[in-house]
């Protein structure tokens, strides 16, 4: 057998399973969440309506739609021993790991006690988890305690409302929708299979979606749209940047927001969110932001034909409408919570415990020495 290193190649191309949820890389368009093009769902779904055919299986009618509105509105309070956890947390924290304890608090508080209550846990966990982030943002940052229970329609809206203390603009909540419906599902990312990993052993929501957040949380996946920022927040000009690039590059560097597991060619959902990122460039008058992540995208390609993943222009995204840079990869969780909660459904309804297997390539076998005589 050939040697191989230690670690692995990522179980790349291999299928891990089947799902129903969303295919990725298959069809002309690219990206789809049971069966709709993911470019549509930018343009014409809400937020909640992606996340109804996600959890519930299929687009919901006017008053489905309507009513499910509402029960999220009415599941985005905090109780009052969370609250006292998240009062706990240092400012400095990263706020995925507030997350990671936010999510893992509430399945003390609200456990699972049996998988028919799986739709309501992943509903509250949908309504919640921008109330436990900006909770904790607002009262470590800003010393107020903020009432989480806001009016606001959408995901988003109530996203943008708590962190900044005033209703969202139409743009940011148009922006937010569509940032929450990209990163909503995404097959068998490293997130969703450590999900869905979990779930195999029949564990609890709770415990699927801590596990998962702390996947999301590392700069290969979700938390390159973070590293993307403190990236190109450094360049003051496109012509900046595109030396300091070809600097990383030739020092063999990882450039944060490009590449795929994948894609091969590009990442369906860079041209939609860029597309926004340009609109918000203009609304603020940004000259320099937008420019220098377009040269780096240019110059990706053309050095590399490395293209921007979907953190890329979300970077750009999320501070031109504000957002403070570590609260970016948080925004994600709220939106693949969906995906997750989806994918433990999908588990739960045909589960075999997974457990695959390892090449060992250790020592052969040894002789045991007392402690007193090893070196
Ligand atoms: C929402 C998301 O999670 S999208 C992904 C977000 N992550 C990032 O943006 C982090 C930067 N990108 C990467 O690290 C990778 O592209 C990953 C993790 C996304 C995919 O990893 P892989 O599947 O191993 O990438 P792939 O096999 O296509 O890599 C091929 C080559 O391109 C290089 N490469 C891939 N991405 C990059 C990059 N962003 N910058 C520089 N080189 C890169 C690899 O190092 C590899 O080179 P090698 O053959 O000399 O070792
Ligand atoms: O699919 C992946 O490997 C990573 C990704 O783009 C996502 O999770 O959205």
């Amino acid at each position: 057998m050939a040697e191989q290193p230690i670690g692995g190649a990522g179980l790349r191309g291999q299928s891990a399973g089947s799902t129903a949820l969303c295919t990725v890389g298959q069809t002309g368009s690219g990206l789809t969440y049971r069966g709709f093009d993911i470019e549509v769902l930018a343009e014409k779904a809400r937020f909640e309506e992606v996340a109804y055919l996600l959890l519930k299986g299929k687009l919901p009618n006017q008053a489905e739609l309507d009513a499910y509105i509402t029960k999220l509105k009415g599941l985005r309070g905090l109780p009052q021993a969370l609250k006292t956890v998240l009062e706990q947390i240092p400012a400095g924290a990263h706020p995925m790991d507030v997350m990671r304890t936010g999510a893992s608090m509430l399945g003390n508080l609200e456990t699972e006690e049996s998988f028919d209550q799986q739709q309501d846990v992943s509903d509250r966990l949908l309504a919640v988890l921008p109330s436990i982030i900006c909770y904790w943002y607002r009262f470590s940052h800003d010393g107020v305690r903020i009432d989480t229970e806001t009016d606001d329609e959408s995901v988003g809206g109530h996203f943008l409302h708590l962190l900044r203390d005033e209703p969202a603009s139409e743009l940011h909540a148009r922006v937010m929708n569509v940032s929450l419906i990209l990163y909503a599902e995404h097959e068998f990312n490293a997130s969703t299979f450590t999900a869905r990993v979990c779930a195999s052993t029949l564990s609890d929501m709770h415990s699927c979606v801590t596990g998962a957040i702390g996947s999301l949380r590392g700069p290969l996946h979700g938390g390159a749209n973070e590293a993307a920022m403190a990236m190109i927040e450094n360049w003051q000009s496109a012509d900046e940047a595109e030396r300091e690039i070809m600097g990383k590059l030739e020092r063999r560097e990882k450039i944060m927001g490009f590449g795929h597991a994948v894609y091969r060619e590009s990442d369906p959902r860079n041209a939609i969110i860029k597309h926004w990122s340009k609109r918000l460039a203009e609304d603020v008058g940004d000259s320099v932001l937008y420019p220098v992540s377009e040269r780096v995208e240019a110059v990706m390609w053309r050095e590399k034909k490395l293209f921007c993943n979907a953190d890329f222009f979300h970077a750009s995204a999320y501070y031109f409408m504000d957002v403070p840079t570590k609260l970016f990869t948080p925004i994600f969780v709220c939106s693949r919570v969906t995906g997750w909660c989806a994918h433990v459904f999908e588990q739960r309804e045909n589960n075999r415990i997974i457990r695959p297997s390892a090449d060992y390539v250790g020592p052969e076998k040894s002789e045991w020495v007392p402690i007193e005589q090893r070196d």
